[in-house]
């Protein structure tokens, strides 16, 4: 990938034998972290290895008359100036130039600290533009002769104000085991950074759950990235999440690729537990019979901050568990856990976060014995 900003800005690291040598690196690293638990091959999805994300987010940095988008220093060293920036799809890449010198041009810059793109394979993007202003009249006016101008949508953001210029969402295809599912991806709101990474991963969770029969219980579903898919193979799909926008999203999702067979709940994983236990009655889950559903199989995609010890309890309830992790370091404090009463059946990992230490990891577990 050719940066020249490369092992400065925070997004990236220099590793010495380029996209592949820092791929084996991370490999090597999590076949050692997870060895207690698997010693098979794991594995190994690739990303592009450059132009690769979807979504980015950057500061807005005044100096003088001009601004800039910036990155932390990676050493904490105050900021670097990110002209252009070859991780990011070649959409956003030209529209980043662009969309700097009409702000300067229409004087949007007043206070304007943060600037964050979302955008689609096919081009559709969405900008939020984030400031320490109240957004007036005549900004709307001008955000909206910027978005005319530069086909995109253009959300202004501040304190307690959200000014849509447009639309808040962008709608993605994606394709998996050549089907194209699509998705509407709300500014603002969780979505996978990396397609065609994200397109394996789909199609490795839907490849390792097989065989498995009944209905599927998906905690963290987020906008409905995986359930949608999933809903091709299972009779039912209950999934749950606890973001308002995200839950909305997947039902209109769900429209859009003219599913049926799931129930999406708004809902944290901590109160559907509480709620399958009958310590709490949720008003959410009334139109809701668990004894409608035969759940054998699970499928969690937790934050990085991973499942707690609760959650991992009532996940080990199902014969079959496919985990997907952002985070090696919670997925192998939960693997601890689950490992009780489960064992690692495949594992994969996925280059969502290229020229990062950071790897997405998938496991699928199966009850031991069975
Ligand atoms: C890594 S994302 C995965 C989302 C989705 N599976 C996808 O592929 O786009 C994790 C999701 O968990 C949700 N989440 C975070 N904490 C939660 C909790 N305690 N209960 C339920 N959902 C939670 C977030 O809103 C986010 O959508």
């Amino acid at each position: 990938m050719e940066c020249n900003y490369f092992g400065q800005c925070g997004a990236c690291r220099v590793y010495e034998d380029g996209y592949e040598g820092q791929l084996q690196q991370k490999l090597a690293v999590n076949k050692e972290r997870f060895s207690p638990y698997y010693t098979k091959e794991i594995e190994v999805f690739r990303s592009p290895d450059e132009h690769y994300r979807a979504r980015a987010e950057f500061k807005i940095w005044h100096e003088g008359e001009s601004i800039h988008y910036a990155m932390n220093h990676i050493e904490g060293k105050g900021v670097v100036f990110v002209d252009e920036c070859p991780q990011v799809n070649e959409h956003i890449a030209a529209l980043m130039p662009k969309l700097l010198k009409k702000i300067q041009e229409d004087f949007l810059g007043f206070k304007l600290f943060g600037a964050d793109f979302l955008s689609s394979s096919s081009g559709e993007i969405a900008v939020s533009l984030l400031y320490h202003r109240k957004l007036e009249d005549d900004w709307e006016v001008k955000a909206k002769k910027i978005a005319k101008e530069l086909g995109i949508y253009i959300i202004g953001r501040s304190r307690k104000q959200k000014v849509v210029i447009g639309q808040d969402f962008i709608t993605e295809s994606l394709t998996i085991d050549d089907k194209i599912y699509k998705f509407n991806y709300i500014e603002n709101s969780f979505t996978q950074p990396n397609p065609r990474v994200n397109e394996q991963m789909i199609a490795w969770a839907m490849d390792v759950f097989g065989e498995a029969k009944g209905d599927l219980l998906e905690l963290y579903c987020g906008a409905g990235n995986f359930t949608i898919p999933f809903a091709t193979m299972f009779d039912k799909v209950l999934a749950t999440e606890i973001s308002k926008s995200s839950i909305n999203a997947a039902k209109s999702n769900m429209t859009l690729n003219d599913v049926h067979n799931i129930e999406f709940i708004r809902m944290s994983v901590e109160e559907f537990t509480q709620a399958l236990k009958g310590v709490r009655e949720f008003r959410r889950m009334n139109h809701i019979n668990m004894d409608d559903y035969n759940i054998k199989s699970i499928f969690v995609d937790p934050p990085r901050s991973g499942m707690d010890e609760f959650s991992c309890d009532f996940t080990a309830q199902y014969d079959t568990i496919v985990y997907i992790s952002c985070n090696p370091e919670t997925l192998y404090r939960d693997l601890e856990i689950l490992c009780k009463s489960h064992e690692v059946a495949e594992m994969a990992l996925f280059d969502q976060f290229p020229y990062t230490h950071h790897v997405e990891m998938g496991v699928k577990l199966t009850r031991k014995g069975s």
